[in-house]
């Protein structure tokens, strides 16, 4: 099937920032859209999101250098021409940056048209995005993990820790588990308003009250759990993702809102042995440093057989350096965040590995998103059980959900909700 028009707009993402949209159209007539992500507590290994560094426009956030390559380059290669698979169509904008980052034309440029050209494809042969990527046994409904409470880089609070996440998982469909998880998302903002504390949100959409120490910002949502009628840990459990890449310094763990204190890497690690006793956690991601691998290690050993383990700045999405992590025993599941690496393929390749090595895959949005719901359909085609996209009050986040919902009215009975089981060692 030839693409007969492919073209690239500048839009905004939910930060008002710029990002790439590509507007796709088959030989069929098939039209198709897709719109690129941008994360702010960004893995240093990720594919390259091309910015045009034009102070005058967007304080150099513009994207409108890959807007161009996309309209210029790659419409040249592309266009008019029989590609007859993803994978064909991925690896020929592959050769064509030619940089081991997509540091040429840019991963928002390329992922872009691979998302579109994917759509398109689903469009054309007239089935759902999640069974063109993922089968006809795509059919498993996740969880969602809801980031109730935002700190780190992505709130103006005092919270070291970047997300505090729900994992309504004692639901019988994913429906259910949504509004479970809205009913302690709501919950939770009286239990602050109750204490005078802010109700206002972070990027994602959770919380971002000051509160005095990132352990009662776990106790509050514990709260919150109670008082919407829930257990903590047989229906609803935390996720944590603290996104410890941004406290790295010098070797040690800065808390870097709160009380400036460092810690090293075997007191972090401790610090998560009491908080998995302590708390019903499922998932921890990011617990260390992208740049603290014997730390990784150490941390695996300890809680590896208790917990799902979640690599993200650390793999970057990359399946050379999860082949890394596979080696050295390090982590247990893999964050899936298809701009980090920059194809649909690439993505699709990662995941493979992962599984085929028992790591587990937890699909995630980036903290500046859009209305584009890829990801809801990428999860039901990778069968993940669970992903992250937020939680219950920003447009971009509900959009998710909203598709997994249309999703699992589709699959009707053929679906089944992931539940506890989705997480690794989950008891
Ligand atoms: C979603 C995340 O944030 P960002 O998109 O800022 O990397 C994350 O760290 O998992
Ligand atoms: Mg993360």
């Amino acid at each position: 099937m030839k693409i007969q028009k492919i073209e690239a707009i500048e839009i905004l993402d939910s930060r008002g920032n710029p990002t790439v949209e590509v507007n796709l159209k088959l030989e069929d007539g098939t039209t198709s859209r897709a719109m690129v992500p941008s994360g702010a507590s960004t893995g240093e290994r990720e594919a390259t999101e091309l910015r045009d560094g034009d102070k005058k426009r967007y304080g150099g956030k513009g994207v409108l250098k890959a807007v161009e390559n996309v309209n210029t380059v790659i419409a040249k290669a592309i266009k008019d021409k029989s590609i007859h698979t993803q994978r064909e169509l991925d690896y020929l904008l592959i050769e064509l940056d030619g940089t081991k980052n997509k540091a040429k034309l840019g991963a928002n440029a390329i992922l872009g048209v691979s998302m579109a050209y994917a759509r398109a494809k689903a469009q054309s042969a007239k089935i759902p995005l999640y069974e063109c990527l993922g089968g006809s046994y795509a059919h498993i409904m996740p969880v969602p993990c809801m980031n109730v409470i935002n700190g780190g880089k992505h709130a103006d609070n005092t919270l070291d820790f970047q997300e505090f996440m729900i994992a309504p998982h004692s639901a019988p469909s994913f429906r259910e588990a949504i509004r479970m998880g809205e009913e302690v998302f709501h919950s939770l903002k009286n239990v602050l308003k109750t204490k005078g504390l802010s109700t206002g949100v972070g990027d994602e959409g959770g919380f971002a009250p000051d509160l005095k120490s990132n352990e009662q910002a776990v106790e509050m949502i514990l709260e919150g759990i109670h008082k919407a009628g829930y257990k903590p840990g047989i229906d609803v459990s935390i996720c944590l993702d603290p996104a410890a890449s941004e406290m790295w310094e010098n070797g040690m763990y800065k808390f870097f809102k709160s009380s400036q204190k460092l810690v090293s890497s075997d007191e972090m690690v401790k610090l998560w042995e009491s908080w998995t006793t302590q708390y019903p956690i499922v998932l921890l991601e990011d617990g260390l440093s992208e740049n603290d691998w014997e730390g990784w290690k150490n941390l695996t050993d300890i809680l590896g057989d208790k917990i799902e383990i979640v690599g993200d700045d650390l793999f970057c999405t990359n399946k050379s350096i999860l082949e890394k992590g596979i080696e050295k025993g390090v982590a247990n599941s893999i964050l899936i965040k298809l701009n980090q690496i920059g194809t649909v393929t690439e993505t699709l390749e990662t995941t493979e590995l992962a599984y085929k090595n028992s790591y587990n895959c937890f699909v995630s949005h980036r903290s500046g998103e859009t209305v584009d719901s890829f990801i809801a359909d990428l999860t039901v085609a990778l069968n993940a059980g669970h992903l992250k996209t937020g939680s219950g009050c920003r447009g971009e986040r509900i959009e998710k959900f909203n598709q997994l919902m249309r999703i699992e009215n589709e699959l009707g009975k053929s679906s089944q909700f992931a539940g506890l089981k989705a997480f690794k060692n989950a008891k």
